[in-house]
């Protein structure tokens, strides 16, 4: 009898790919139009995790402006122009990260991408980075009805990648990676060098990993064994 593959699912933005000097990019640009005064990589930490919309309206909030909800579309259009203009920009995967992907798919797992990016951002990044070939599965914020961290967008990304939810494993930066994990019953690795605004050993991930040299498929197998 063969057991089902374990689905290893990532998010994008601060796991896989190092996005904020773009996002920042972009989201001065867009902000820039109303006379907002630019944030900084610090301020990311807290604007970024719910896709571009919300990012810039937490930007507005952060600098006390108000921003009428018919203003928005005007404004995310012009963040997805100058970004998706910009790709891959100075975006890069994480040290290590391919050598990782080789060897989880050399081991015969599946692959997928779990991001509150937009879907139509994060294909032509992935794509433009030359990782798009390792993912059975990529979706993102508006790929379903909910988005992390809802359950039903990871199990959803599970079932696309050809997985079953009982033996998958997410591996994130932000408590929305967790907390999804957490909501499906799957368990997490949490990375510390992403954008989460806190300690990343409270997040209750199963494990943190500082590089992904230490995603080993030792770790995978530990994980995603069941007691
Ligand atoms: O772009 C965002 O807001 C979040 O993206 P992530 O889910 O890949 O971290
Ligand atoms: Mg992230």
């Amino acid at each position: 009898m063969t057991s089902p593959a374990t689905t290893i699912v990532f998010d994008l933005d601060g796991t896989l790919v190092d996005t904020a000097p773009d996002l920042v990019a972009s989201l001065n640009h867009t902000i820039a139009i109303k006379g907002l005064p630019p944030v900084s990589y610090e301020d990311l930490t807290h604007l970024v995790g719910q896709g571009a919309r919300v990012m810039i309206a937490r930007a507005f909030a952060l600098r006390g402006a108000s921003l009428a909800e018919d203003e928005l579309p005007a404004l995310l259009e012009r963040f997805i122009d100058h970004y998706a203009a910009g790709m891959p920009g100075q975006s890069r995967p994480y040290p290590g990260l391919t050598e990782a992907l080789e060897r989880l798919r050399d081991a015969g797992h599946l692959l997928a991408v779990c991001t509150n990016k937009m879907e139509g951002l994060a294909r032509p990044l992935i794509e433009k980075l030359g990782l798009t070939g390792y993912f059975t599965a990529i979706t993102g914020g508006d790929t379903f009805a909910v988005r992390k961290p809802d359950a039903a967008h990871l199990t959803g990304t599970v079932e696309m990648a050809g997985g079953v939810a009982h033996k998958a494993l997410m591996i994130g930066d932000s408590i929305n990676d967790i907390l999804a994990a957490r909501n499906a019953g799957i368990p997490s690795i949490a990375v510390p060098f992403g954008y989460s605004d806190v300690a990343i050993d409270t997040l209750g991930a199963s494990e943190v990993i500082g590089h992904f040299d230490e995603l080993t498929l030792e770790l995978v197998e530990r994980l995603t064994a069941k007691a």
